[in-house]
C-alpha cells in the first residue's frame, strides 16, 4: 500500500469506478507515506471517480476530506444520458465537482473522459480499479504501462480478467519483491 501511495504522488489524478468508491470508500490520498522535512504536504493528486449515475455518495470519506482541508476536491464523471439535475445538486453541495460526458455501450467512453480531464490540465492518470475500469482502459488501449502486484490472497472470479488482445502492446520490464508482494511491471512497446 506504500508502494500504491508513492505511485498517487507521481500522477495529476487517480481515477476510480463508482463499484470501488461504494465499497471501499477510499481516500486515495498520501497518508502513508513520511512527512516532508520541510512540513510542506506531498503532491496530493486528483481523485476521479467514473460515475454515470451519479451514485456517488455525499458523505463518503472524498467529500469528507475535501470539507475538512485535508484532501483535493473529488471530480466525478458523469453520463449526459442519464444525468440527474437533482443528485448533482446534491453532490455540488457536498463538495464535488461534476463533469459530463459522452456514454459508448452503456459505459462512458474513456476517449471522452481522457479528453475532458485534459481539457481541466491533466496530463497523467493512475487508474487504481476496479477490474471493470481496469478492462475499460486495457481494451480503450490507452495505458503506458501496467504495474500488477500478486499478493499471497486467493480472490477466485473476484480478481481482474482481461482480453489478451488488450494487452498485446505490453512487454515485460522488471519484477520487484515488496514484503509479501510481488510487483511486476509492464510497459507499452508502441
Ligand atoms: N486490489 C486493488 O488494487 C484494488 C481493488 N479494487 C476492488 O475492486 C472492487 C470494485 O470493482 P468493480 O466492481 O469492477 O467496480 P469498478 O470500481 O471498476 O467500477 C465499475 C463501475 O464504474 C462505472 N463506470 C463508468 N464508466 C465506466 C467505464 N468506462 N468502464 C467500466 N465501468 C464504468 C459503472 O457503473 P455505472 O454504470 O453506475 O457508472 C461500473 O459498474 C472493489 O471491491 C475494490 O475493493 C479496486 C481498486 C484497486
Ligand atoms: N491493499 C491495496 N494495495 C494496493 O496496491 C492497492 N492499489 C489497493 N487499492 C485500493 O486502495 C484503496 C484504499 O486506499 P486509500 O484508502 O484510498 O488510501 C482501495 O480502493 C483499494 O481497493 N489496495
Amino acid at each position: 500500500m506504500v508502494m500504491t501511495h508513492w505511485m498517487r504522488t507521481m500522477h495529476d489524478a487517480i481515477l476510480i469506478g463508482i463499484g470501488t468508491a461504494l465499497n471501499d470508500d477510499p481516500q486515495l490520498n498520501t497518508r502513508h507515506l513520511p512527512a516532508l522535512p520541510s512540513g510542506e504536504q506531498r503532491r496530493l493528486p486528483r481523485p476521479v471517480v467514473l460515475d454515470s449515475k451519479l451514485r456517488f455518495k455525499p458523505d463518503c470519506k472524498l467529500l469528507k476530506n475535501f470539507r475538512e482541508g485535508t484532501g483535493r476536491r473529488p471530480w466525478i464523471i458523469t453520463s449526459r444520458g442519464s444525468f440527474d439535475p437533482l443528485k448533482h445538486r446534491e453532490l455540488a453541495n457536498a463538495g464535488a465537482r461534476v463533469f459530463i460526458t459522452d456514454s459508448v455501450d452503456g459505459s462512458l467512453s474513456v476517449d471522452s473522459i481522457l479528453f475532458t480531464l485534459r481539457q481541466q490540465g491533466i496530463r497523467s492518470v493512475m487508474v487504481e480499479g476496479g477490474a471493470q475500469i481496469i478492462n475499460s482502459f486495457l481494451r480503450a488501449k490507452v495505458a503506458h504501462s501496467l504495474v500488477i502486484t500478486v499478493a499471497p490472497t486467493l480472490v477466485g472470479k473476484e480478481g481482474v480478467s482481461y482480453d489478451a488482445e488488450a494487452t498485446k502492446k505490453f512487454e515485460y520490464l522488471s519484477t520487484e519483491k515488496e514484503g509479501r508482494d510481488t510487483v511486476v511491471v509492464f510497459t507499452s512497446a508502441k
